[in-house]
């Protein structure tokens, strides 16, 4: 699978920051019955490989991926805790050169057309427009859709249901990312079924 089959799986990729590795294959699960396949695991906790590892060997519906990868060491490490995918809050030489040599589908975070540009050098043309919201949103992508027509994104950051569809209304995003199908307090609650409900709404949105 290559980045632009796996954005198409689902239009929203929701970002995941796990405390608990335990609680990671059911909220995984709750997901997946929402029609939510793709899930991005933030590396930005301790309990996060071992949430990709559980996920992967228990949640087969699942495609397991790595948020938050910022080095090349970042990436090894989501690899062997069984990630499938990988996105990045940005892009370095290095990160780009590993992600190349992985052979896994990888989405680097670009903010602006510059970012877009060297990526795009370095061989990714499927992006996460990252800070979404807080670097120009909409109006961004749309104005980022002339000069840089080949380019496709997932905006990520500041986006929940009351934009989501709009976002994924424009011809250059093939799905949004964020963190609102899984609410801290719905984590805390091990509240699947709210969870489900979210993922299921999320899921209906459609792609153009
Ligand atoms: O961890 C990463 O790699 C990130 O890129 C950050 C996340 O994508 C955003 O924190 C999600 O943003 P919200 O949906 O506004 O909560």
């Amino acid at each position: 699978m290559d980045a632009l089959n796996l954005l198409r799986q689902s239009p929203v990729m929701p970002v995941i920051v796990v405390n608990d590795a335990a609680v990671a294959v059911d909220l995984a699960r709750a997901l997946v019955a929402g029609g939510i396949r793709t899930l991005e695991i933030t590396l930005r906790t301790k309990a996060a490989l071992a949430a990709m590892r559980r996920i992967r060997d228990e949640v087969p519906d699942a495609l397991v991926g790595a948020g938050t990868v910022r080095t090349r060491a970042h990436l090894e490490a989501a690899l062997d805790a069984g990630a499938q995918f990988g996105l990045s809050p940005g892009l370095t030489p290095e990160l780009a050169a590993a992600a190349r040599a992985s052979g896994v589908p990888f989405i680097p975070g670009v903010a602006t057309a510059s970012e877009a540009m060297r990526a795009q050098d370095e061989g990714f043309d499927i992006l996460k427009l990252f800070p979404a919201e807080a670097v120009g949103g909409i109006k961004l992508l749309k104005a980022l859709a002339g000069p840089l027509p080949e380019l496709r994104f997932c905006p990520t950051g500041g986006i929940d249901a009351s934009n989501a569809g709009n976002y994924l209304a424009l011809p250059n995003v093939l799905a949004v990312g964020g963190s609102w199908l899984t609410p801290e307090a719905a984590l805390a609650a091990q509240d699947w079924d709210k969870i489900t409900a979210l993922a299921l709404e999320a899921s209906q949105l459609a792609k153009r």
